[in-house]
């Protein structure tokens, strides 16, 4: 049995499919409402209908150092006002702290920036793994017409730091043109 305390954790797989995912973590679900002032603009109809924008099925790992948190991502497609929806975004509490995605489904950017101001933004899809360096902020944007669906990988201790990204935004931000994407300054 899977147990989250580290010292009874025995090894063990879990599947996932489009359709299913039974990892036993924590499921977050975040919907339009919870989300809306990330977005350069609010839309009316998606207040009324609050749609799910994207849902993250955690592993049943403790948040401790030595443990390696993995989960599955999968990020609606749509845009407010043509501003493609995207996640949150965070640094890592533990600033000194990785990621690795490798996307499954559907076709998005990864946008990362650093405190210094660098910024870059990297494509995620099947076959592709992207590496996020420590120290580098990282927010995913939805440019398909499908879910974008990922697995990632991170160290357990990590943590969450959301605050510096919604006093500081990204540099960019990624609407939906006429002949593809368009990378506004925010
Ligand atoms: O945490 P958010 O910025 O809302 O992004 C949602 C999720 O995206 C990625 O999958 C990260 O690996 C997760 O740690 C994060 O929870
Ligand atoms: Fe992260």
């Amino acid at each position: 049995m899977i147990s989250k305390e580290g010292k009874d954790m025995k090894p063990f797989v879990v599947n996932f499919s489009d359709i299913g995912i039974d990892f036993k973590g924590n499921h977050i679900v975040r919907k339009y409402n919870d989300i809306k002032h990330i977005f350069k603009t609010t839309d009316p109809t998606l207040e009324r209908e609050n749609p799910v924008i994207y849902e993250v099925f955690e592993g049943p790992i403790q948040e401790k150092e030595g443990e390696l948190m993995f989960l599955i991502t999968i990020l609606y497609p749509g845009t407010v006002n043509g501003e493609f929806f995207m996640t949150k975004g965070h640094y890592h509490t533990v600033e000194n702290t990785a990621e690795v995605y490798l996307g499954l489904r559907g076709k998005g950017l990864i946008l990362c920036q650093t405190k210094k101001g660098e910024f870059e933004a990297v494509e995620i899809g099947p076959n592709k793994v992207v590496y996020i360096p420590p120290f580098w902020a990282h927010r995913t944007v939805n440019i398909s017409d499908e879910p974008l669906i990922f697995f990632a990988v991170y160290p357990a201790h990590a943590g969450h730091d959301y605050e510096t990204v919604e006093k500081e935004g990204f540099k960019k931000r990624i609407f939906r043109g006429d002949n593809g994407i368009l990378f506004v300054e925010q």
